[in-house]
């Protein structure tokens, strides 16, 4: 078996993105408009949100609720899977790049609520809002919070991405990991959910140290 190295883990990202994704000017706009206005470059990648798209197609996700917009990148795959995307974002000036963006690209009825998600979602639960798929993709250290807000905005059947949920464990150092307050320890007593952890590699994120390795955390609300 060959060594893995990082210029052999690049060929294998890049090949497969090329092969399973292709090129898309569409998503290659936003993510340079996104640029233009100061954004900083932490979108998903291409692999993840086709990866992100075809989950929401396996829960035939109409509705889709998004925690972090920044230029609406991600929102574009959950569209192509004929959802409708109801994105949070905090940062005013991310939304109004997202909004330019979603119209750009044709998205027709993608809501950017602006607002810090602890408060919007709430309020989106008084509001009896129920989504099949719930993609967190903010700051790291609400997570848990983010998910349990997450199981009851989704119906019985759906599904909870919780992005770089290993990353944020990795960051937490060993007590973090095994407290109780973690969000796998959380997520592990939620009677509500069934769920996995799934550790990822990526080699766009070689140059960030330990960034390299990540995971996302997946629940099926019960
Ligand atoms: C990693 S980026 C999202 C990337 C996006 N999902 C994509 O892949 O195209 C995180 C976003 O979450 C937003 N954010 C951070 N804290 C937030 C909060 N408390 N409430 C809502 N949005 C927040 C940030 O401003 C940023 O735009």
């Amino acid at each position: 078996m060959s060594t893995v190295t990082p210029s052999l883990l690049s060929l294998v990202e890049s090949t497969a993105e090329t092969r399973l994704v292709g090129d898309d000017a569409q998503l290659a706009a936003t993510l340079a408009n996104s640029a233009r206005h100061g954004l900083p470059p932490i979108s998903i990648t291409p692999l993840h949100g086709q990866h992100l798209s075809l989950l929401a197609q396996l829960v035939s996700a109409r509705a889709v609720l998004e925690v972090g917009t920044l230029g609406g990148y991600s929102a574009q795959w959950f569209a192509r899977a004929g959802a409708r995307v109801t994105s949070i974002e905090v940062d005013a000036r991310h939304r109004d790049v997202a909004l330019e963006n979603l119209r750009a690209a044709g998205v027709d009825g993608a809501e950017v609520v602006l607002g810090d998600a602890l408060d919007v979602l709430p309020r989106l639960a008084a509001e009896g809002r129920v989504f099949d798929l719930v993609f967190v993709d903010a700051d790291w250290g609400l997570q848990a919070d983010y998910f349990d807000w997450a199981v009851r905005l989704t119906r019985r059947g759906g599904a909870i991405y919780v992005d770089n949920a290993v990353q944020s464990m990795v960051e937490d150092g060993e007590d973090g990991v095994t407290r109780e307050g973690s969000l796998v320890a959380r997520v592990g007593r939620d009677e509500r959910v069934r769920a996995a952890l799934v550790p990822t590699v990526s080699v766009r994120k070689w140059d960030c140290e330990s960034e390299f390795v990540d995971g996302f955390l997946l629940a099926v609300v019960l």
